[in-house]
C-alpha cells in the first residue's frame, strides 16, 4: 500500500459506484472516530440561509467569484444545482488538516468524490497526496439491488448508475488507486477500511470483482 504523506493527516478520498455502500462506511467511521475526521467547507454562489455561518456551513461567493476560481482550476469537483454553483476546492480540502487555532487540533480530510474528481485531483493537485481508497461491489446485480433497496433511485437513475458504476469500474481496474475495498459484507469491508487508513494494511486490499461476470449482469 502507498506509503506517502503522514497517516495522521494524510487526506482519504473515498470513490466507487453509487450504490456501493461509501456513505455507509463513512457513518461507521465517524462513529468511530468522531473527532478524528472532517469534510472540507464547499464553496456555493446561495444566499446563506438562516443559523448558516460563513467559512462554516460553505464559503459564499458570487457567480462572478465562482467562474474566477473554475477558470483558475481551484475545483476538484463543481456542480450547479437550481441555478447556483457548488463546489469542492483543493484548498478546502487542504484547510480541514491545518491546526485549529484554538485547540491546535489537527483533522483529516474525507473526501467521497467520483472518478472524475479522482483524474482531477492527480492531474492538477497532486501536493494534496491522499490515501485513494476504491470502494468495489461483489457484482453489478448486487449494486442493482443496493440501489434498489434503498429506495431512493428511479429505474432510469439505476441504469445510468450502473453504466456509470463499469466505467468506474474499469478506471479501478487500471490501477489508480492504493486500496481496493470490496463490500461483500459490511463488517469485513470496514476492518479492511479501517486498517487501510490507519496505514495497517499490507499490500492493496481486495482483488476487484471479474470483469466478465460484470458484463453479462450488465446485459440480463
Ligand atoms: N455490504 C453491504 N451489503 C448489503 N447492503 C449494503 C452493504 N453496504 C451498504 N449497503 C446498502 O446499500 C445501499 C447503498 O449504500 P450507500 O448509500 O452507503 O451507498 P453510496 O456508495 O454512499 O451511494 P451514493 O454514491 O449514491 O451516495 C444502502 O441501502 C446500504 O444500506
Amino acid at each position: 500500500m502507498s506509503t506517502n504523506g503522514s497517516p495522521s493527516t494524510q487526506p482519504v478520498v473515498l470513490c466507487g459506484p453509487s450504490g456501493v455502500g461509501k456513505s455507509t462506511l463513512i457513518k461507521r467511521l465517524f462513529a468511530d472516530e468522531p473527532d478524528s475526521f472532517g469534510f472540507s467547507v464547499s464553496h456555493t454562489t446561495r444566499s446563506p440561509r438562516q443559523g448558516e455561518t460563513e467559512g462554516v456551513s460553505y464559503h459564499y461567493v458570487t457567480r462572478e467569484a465562482f467562474e474566477k476560481l473554475i477558470a483558475e482550476g481551484a475545483f476538484l469537483e463543481y456542480a450547479q444545482f437550481g441555478g447556483n454553483y457548488y463546489g469542492t476546492s483543493a484548498k478546502a480540502v487542504k484547510d480541514v488538516s491545518e491546526p485549529d487555532p484554538q485547540t491546535g487540533k489537527q483533522k483529516r480530510a474525507l473526501l467521497d468524490i467520483d472518478t472524475q474528481g479522482v483524474k482531477l485531483i492527480k492531474a492538477n493537485h497532486a501536493y494534496l497526496n491522499p490515501l485513494f481508497i476504491f470502494i468495489a461491489p461483489p457484482s453489478i446485480g448486487d449494486l442493482r439491488k443496493r440501489l434498489e433497496g434503498r429506495g431512493t433511485e428511479t429505474e432510469d437513475s439505476i441504469t445510468k448508475r450502473l453504466a456509470m458504476a463499469a466505467s468506474e469500474l474499469g478506471y479501478a481496474r487500471e490501477g489508480n488507486h492504493d486500496v481496493i475495498v470490496l463490500n461483500d459484507d459490511v463488517d469485513r469491508a470496514y476492518k479492511i477500511f479501517k486498517s487501510a487508513i490507519d496505514g495497517k494494511l499490507e499490500g492493496k486490499g481486495d482483488e476487484l470483482p471479474v470483469e466478465e461476470e460484470e458484463e453479462r449482469q450488465l446485459r440480463q
